[in-house]
């Protein structure tokens, strides 16, 4: 049996802490920083979506694997975590809308994964004791050469991420004789966001993280949009140059995650780096402007500084994560200027946060 010949594997984190488990597919090592993901399922769209990009993945669900992978379930076009690290990968799978299986998914995009580890045991431990970089290794024999390798991999704080995810050259999505015009700077755009916005009849024009405000305006948009991404938003200085621009000429603009921290920053509002970010598909917000709470999908190691947010003349928070009391969502009062750390659209159902899409697009048909 495939399963009796896997080969050992380590996991070791940057302050020396040892887990174990077995290679699933191809050997090797993959460092990045280590963080879990909280979801009961959906974890092809957690491999491939690009604000992963540099982290080694814990996924908590007890099975990985199991419903196989489909070619529509993607956010970008390949697997954007370092590495993945589970308990009980499925070799099997089982789903009439199934194009292939994970196994096949993560060799064809050269990842490492590792199962049988005590993924409960990490997971308290990381939460405990923080983020930290950490190295999965087939190289069990040799755990102080990956010390060495691992004392070389950059922190997370500080970390440009979105060049190495972003689109080189612009491109269009929707129909473009849709009635509303978006400019979307990719700093690690989601597929998830573009089909919410196309579905919503606008087309779209996606540009590279580093193109000017005069790159996104010379199409004559509607309106503009700024994208989740991987890595430290305060780097991100062309984007925020972007935001900038827009906000000074009191143009529509909206932003997730990691756009959402660029609008923070170009208004003089600080990040900094959690403890232990959010990562899941079932995180509970507040909506302050309605009272009511929300079940949304986060994936944010960043935050904004909550009390800068509050002394801000012209701006409004409009959501809190439930559980800590961080910024979930902001508003300029004086412009069509909002933004979610999370993704909207995470559990359709009563509480489902969609809506944000639509307050936007009903901005830039009104205008
Ligand atoms: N989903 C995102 O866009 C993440 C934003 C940022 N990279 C963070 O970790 O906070």
């Amino acid at each position: 049996m495939k399963y009796q010949k896997l080969k050992k594997a380590v996991i070791l984190l940057a302050d020396g802490t040892i887990f174990h488990g077995k290679a699933v597919g191809r050997e090797g090592s993959a460092f990045g920083e280590v963080c879990f993901n909280t979801g009961m399922t959906g974890y092809q769209e957690i491999f491939t979506d690009p604000s992963y990009y540099g982290q080694l993945m814990v996924t908590t669900n007890a099975h990985i694997g199991n419903y196989g992978v489909n070619n529509e379930e993607v956010e970008s076009d390949s697997i954007k975590i370092a590495g993945l690290i589970c308990k009980n990968f499925s070799y099997n799978f089982s789903r009439d809308a199934a194009d292939g299986s994970l196994e096949d998914f993560l060799n064809e995009n050269n990842l490492l994964a590792i199962s049988d580890v005590d993924t409960r045991a990490l997971v308290a431990y990381i939460r405990d004791n923080g983020a930290m970089n950490a190295v999965i290794s087939t190289e069990t024999d040799n755990i102080e050469k990956l010390k060495k390798e691992l004392a070389n991999i950059p922190n997370m704080n500080g970390l440009e991420l979105a060049s190495k995810v972003s689109t080189k050259e612009p491109y269009f999505v929707g129909d473009e004789n849709a009635p509303i015009k978006i400019a979307a700077l990719d700093i690690g755009i989601k597929k998830n966001i573009l089909r919410n916005l196309a579905k919503r009849g606008s087309y779209i024009k996606v540009f590279p993280y580093n193109s000017t405000f005069e790159d996104l305006s010379s199409w004559n948009p509607d309106g503009y949009f700024l994208s989740n991404g991987p890595g430290d938003p305060e780097p991100l200085i062309e984007a925020q140059e972007v935001a900038k621009e827009i906000i000074k000429r009191d143009l529509p603009l909206f932003g997730i995650c990691l756009g959402h921290q660029v609008i923070a920053l170009a208004n003089g509002i600080s990040t900094y780096k959690m403890h232990n970010g959010h990562r899941g598909i079932n995180h509970p917000v507040k909506n302050l402007v309605t009272g009511k709470g929300e079940i949304t999908s986060q994936n944010h190691g960043f935050a904004i500084n909550r009390e800068e947010t509050e002394a801000h003349d012209d701006i409004e928070i409009t959501h809190v994560h439930l559980n800590d009391n961080t910024v979930a969502g902001i508003k300029m009062k004086s412009k069509n200027v909002f933004s979610v750390q999370y993704h909207p659209e995470a559990s359709p159902g009563p509480n489902d946060s969609s809506y944000l899409f639509d307050d936007f697009i009903n901005i830039l048909k009104n205008k």
